[in-house]
């Protein structure tokens, strides 16, 4: 199967590979285009321009920063939308919210183009070893013919119906997320002022009913103040904003999520937003003072 691909950042690099790897004819393009050069190493063929791209394939998969990346990439000049035509799938896998994938999958069907929404849980990590879990919706014809892509992406795929709910799927588990990640670095702080070992406290948690592999993962590495981004912290509040809307949508209060949001914002202005995610323990160690040398 020939793939198209648009954006290599740290998700849709590992993507990128790991189809190189499994067989498919990748060809890709990245807005600063000297990304390209390691995917050209593993076998791809650089598109100069978005249009290009789908020019040569029947589908292209994009994994874009945010909804004005995804919709610069369809509607600017020399973009999807110069291209795509009947025969022709658009697959998005950006994390953005449901009017974003909306406007994009309206302007490919009014073309004759397809439309699927594909935004991923999982991380870098995951994204190397193919273990990412696929939140997809649209067309239920195209996610059948990209079956094989998506195995190869990931270790379950859902299909949940009409276009926006993959979007929004993925902005509640992403908010939920960002909400744990907010407490683990609180409890982390108070633990630390009030005299107890962090790393106990993470011994005792994750033999409980509270643990999971992300305070497993991302623990130690806070308590040393270490956060090489896997997940950069400005696409962690980016999705918080996202998700806090879609309450305001539906008139769901959200005060964690909203006070998550304050933290993410506050590490932003800190200089902290292509770090991980889990640097927003630094906005609770400023706030609380820390112990730590
Ligand atoms: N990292 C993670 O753990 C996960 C991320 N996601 C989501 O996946 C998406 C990508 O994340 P990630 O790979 O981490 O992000 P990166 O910041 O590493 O990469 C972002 C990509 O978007 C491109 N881009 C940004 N702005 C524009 C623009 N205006 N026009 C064209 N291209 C643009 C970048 O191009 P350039 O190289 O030129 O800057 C780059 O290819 C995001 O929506 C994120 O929320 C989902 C699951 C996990
Ligand atoms: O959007 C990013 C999700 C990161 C993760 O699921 O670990």
């Amino acid at each position: 199967m020939e793939v198209g691909f648009l954006g290599l950042g740290i998700m849709g690099k590992a993507m990128a590979i790991n189809l190189l790897r499994n067989g498919f004819m990748v060809t890709v393009w990245n807005r600063t285009l000297s990304k390209c050069d390691e995917l050209v190493e593993e076998g791809a063929s650089v598109g100069e321009t978005p249009a290009a791209v789908v020019k040569k394939c029947k589908y292209t998969v994009a994994m874009l920063s945010d909804p004005k990346a995804a919709l610069s990439v369809v509607f600017d000049k020399d973009g999807v939308l110069d291209q795509i035509c009947e025969g022709k799938g658009y697959i998005d896998m950006s994390t953005v919210d449901a009017d974003t994938s909306s406007k994009i999958s309206e302007a490919i069907t009014k073309k004759g183009g397809r439309f699927l929404e594909a935004p991923v849980s999982g991380s870098k990590k995951p994204a190397e070893d193919g273990q990412l879990i696929i939140l997809a919706a649209g067309e239920k014809a195209i996610y059948d013919e990209v079956i094989p892509a998506f195995d190869v992406l990931g270790k379950k795929s859902f299909f949940l119906g009409e276009v926006g709910n993959g979007a929004r799927m993925k902005l509640v588990v992403n908010m939920v997320m960002g909400s744990m990640m907010n407490a683990l670095s609180e409890g982390l702080t108070l633990a630390d002022k009030s005299g107890l070992s962090q790393q106990t406290l993470l011994d005792v948690m994750d033999l409980g009913a509270i643990a999971n592999p992300m305070f497993r993962l991302k623990g130690p590495a806070m308590i040393k103040g270490s956060y090489p981004p896997a997940f950069p912290l400005k696409h962690q509040q980016k999705d918080m904003r996202l998700a806090l809307a879609l309450g305001d949508e539906n008139a769901v209060s959200m005060p964690i999520a909203a006070a998550s949001n304050e933290a993410f914002k506050k590490a932003r202005s800190l200089g902290l937003g292509d770090l991980d995610f889990s640097a927003v323990h630094e906005v609770f160690k400023c706030a609380g003072g820390s112990n730590e040398a």
